[in-house]
């Protein structure tokens, strides 16, 4: 019988582990005893209808939230007690949905802030330039940032995200709000970071996009794992088509 990309992954090594990962609200469960394993290289998704726990997932992640069961493991390392800070430092990195970006500095400045922590002085004017360079913004270093457009700003709090020397980048909804020709900018660029070797789990809603990019990805449902797979087992799944529906 034909393997699943799932299945032939399982012997590439996991860099992030959820174990039995629930999260309550009161009496809320928005998250519920969800293992979830990524993989070093791989291009993930969670993917699931508004409520589903994916934000909670990703705060649980980045230490923003603490898990009311479970553990988290980044390179076999449990990082569930440690701090934000901490978790950036070892190599996550996450780009939240809304741009965190500075509004009232250029785009250099920005990218130098985040960049001042993980780069000496002398290397960090190279890197910064580096980074423009992938991503295609160098026109945009000195532009004041309140005056880029919405995917711009995305692409370079994506940059800052980089900046952070990430071994995984967390994407939060990378193409909300977008246009048709900055989605296929996001995806490409997306793609492009992957084939690098970085490691991504993407938060996404738009079943187009995420069959576009991702290689896997899971599907929540009101806190529960619902489905797994590649994105053409996921996309062909009846009971995720019908959740979907609003079945
Ligand atoms: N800080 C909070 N306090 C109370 N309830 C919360 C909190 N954050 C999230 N929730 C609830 O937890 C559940 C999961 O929310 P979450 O934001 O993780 O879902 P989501 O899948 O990211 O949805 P969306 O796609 O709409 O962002 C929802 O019922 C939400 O109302």
């Amino acid at each position: 019988m034909k393997k699943t990309s799932v299945e032939n992954s399982t012997n590439k090594k996991a860099i992030l582990e959820l174990k039995g990962v629930g999260k309550y609200f009161g009496g809320l469960r928005a998250v519920d005893n969800i293992n979830l394993s990524v993989k070093k290289g791989d291009l993930h998704c969670l993917i699931g209808p508004n409520g589903a726990g994916k934000s909670t997932i990703f705060k649980m992640i980045m230490g923003v939230y603490k898990p009311t069961s479970g553990s988290i493991l980044f390179e076999n390392n449990a990082i569930t007690n440690k701090r934000t800070w901490d978790r950036v430092k070892l190599g996550l990195s996450i780009k939240m949905q809304i741009p965190g970006v500075y509004g009232d500095l250029t785009a250099y400045e920005n990218m130098k802030i985040a960049a001042q922590n993980f780069y000496k002085r002398r290397e960090m004017n190279n890197k910064i330039m580096e980074l423009f360079d992938l991503l295609e913004i160098t026109n945009l270093k000195s532009k004041i940032v309140n005056n880029l457009s919405h995917g711009q700003q995305q692409w370079l709090e994506i940059g800052m995200a980089l900046a952070c020397k990430p071994k995984m980048l967390l994407l939060d909804e990378p193409a909300a709000g977008l246009g048709p020709e900055e989605t296929n900018y996001t995806s490409d660029l997306i793609r492009k970071l992957n084939d690098k070797g970085l490691t991504i789990l993407f938060i996404d809603h738009d079943m187009d996009f995420v069959k576009n990019i991702a290689k896997s990805a899971t599907v929540l449902h009101l806190g529960n794992k619902f489905a797994e797979g590649t994105v053409d087992e996921i996309a062909s799944n009846q009971k995720v088509i019908d959740i979907y529906l609003g079945k």
